[in-house]
C-alpha cells in the first residue's frame, strides 16, 4: 500500500446488505471504491454489534483493493492478532477505547498492518500529537460511533488543527460519518483524504442496480473536485 493524499473514498459496508457482503465488496470496488471500509463493533465501546475477525476474514478474498477496519471496540491488544490474520491492510482503534494508545498502535505495525487511530467528536486533536510517528491514518470521527445514517458533526476545525500537526509526515486523515457531496468539500479543504462514506454510497443501490454505487461516489468526487490536500 504505497502513500499518496489523492481523495480517496472507503464506502462503509455497515450501510450495504448483510446478507450479501461478497457481491456487495465486489459491486463497490467495480464502481470504483478505493478502499473498503469495515465498521467494527463490540455493543460496548459503541451501542451496537458487528462483526468479529471471522467475519473479516471471509471479506478478505473479495476485497481487491485495501480493507480500512475500524475497531469501536474495548479493549482492542487482545485481539490485534485476529484482525492481522483475518487479513486487515489498515487497523485502527480509538485514542478513547483504553489507556495506551501508543503500545496499540506499535502492536498493530508489529502485527504487520497500517496502524490508524481514531477520535470521537468530543475528543481533541492534541490526544493523538505524541502517537503521530506511529500512525499511517487519523480517523476524526463526525458522528458518534455506533449508527450509520447519522447527521455530520462539523470537526473542520479539528480536522485542520491535525494537518497543521501531521505536517509532512504520510499519515492519511479519514473521515467517518455524514459524508455526502454536501459534507465533503467541507472535510476535504480542510485536510482530509479518505472519505468514509456508508448511506451516500449505497442509498438507492443493490447488487442488481450496482451503477447506483458508481453515481452516487461520482457525486462526491464532483463535489471535491479541485480541492488539493
Ligand atoms: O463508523 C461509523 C459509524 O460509527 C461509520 O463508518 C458509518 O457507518 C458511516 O455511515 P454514514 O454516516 O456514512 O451513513
Amino acid at each position: 500500500m504505497s502513500f499518496d493524499r489523492k481523495i480517496k473514498i472507503a464506502p462503509s459496508i455497515l450501510s450495504a446488505d448483510f446478507a450479501n457482503f461478497g457481491q456487495e465488496i465486489q459491486a463497490i470496488e467495480a464502481q470504483g471504491a478505493d478502499w473498503v471500509h469495515v465498521d467494527v463493533m463490540d455493543g460496548h465501546f459503541v451501542p451496537n454489534l458487528t462483526f468479529g475477525p471471522p467475519a473479516v476474514k471471509a471479506f478478505r478474498p473479495h476485497v481487491k483493493t485495501v480493507m480500512d477496519v475500524h475497531l469501536m471496540i474495548t479493549p482492542v491488544d487482545p485481539y490485534i492478532d485476529a484482525y492481522a490474520e483475518a487479513g486487515a491492510d489498515i487497523l485502527t482503534a480509538h485514542v478513547e477505547a483504553g489507556p495506551h494508545i501508543h503500545r496499540t498502535l506499535q502492536a498493530i505495525r508489529a502485527a504487520g498492518m497500517k496502524a490508524g487511530v481514531a477520535l470521537n467528536p468530543g475528543t481533541p486533536a492534541e490526544a493523538v500529537e505524541h502517537v503521530l510517528d506511529l500512525a499511517d491514518l487519523v480517523c476524526v470521527m463526525t458522528v458518534n460511533p455506533g449508527f450509520g445514517g447519522q447527521k455530520f458533526i462539523d470537526m473542520t476545525a479539528k480536522i485542520r488543527r491535525l494537518r497543521q500537526m501531521i505536517g509532512d509526515r504520510p499519515v492519511h486523515i479519514e473521515i467517518d460519518g455524514g459524508v455526502d457531496p454536501g459534507t465533503a468539500p467541507l472535510v476535504a479543504e480542510a485536510g482530509a483524504d479518505v472519505l468514509v462514506a456508508g448511506s451516500a454510497v449505497f442509498k438507492g443501490g443493490s447488487v442488481s442496480a450496482p451503477e447506483v454505487y458508481g453515481q452516487n461516489m461520482r457525486a462526491i468526487r464532483a463535489a471535491v473536485e479541485g480541492v488539493l490536500v
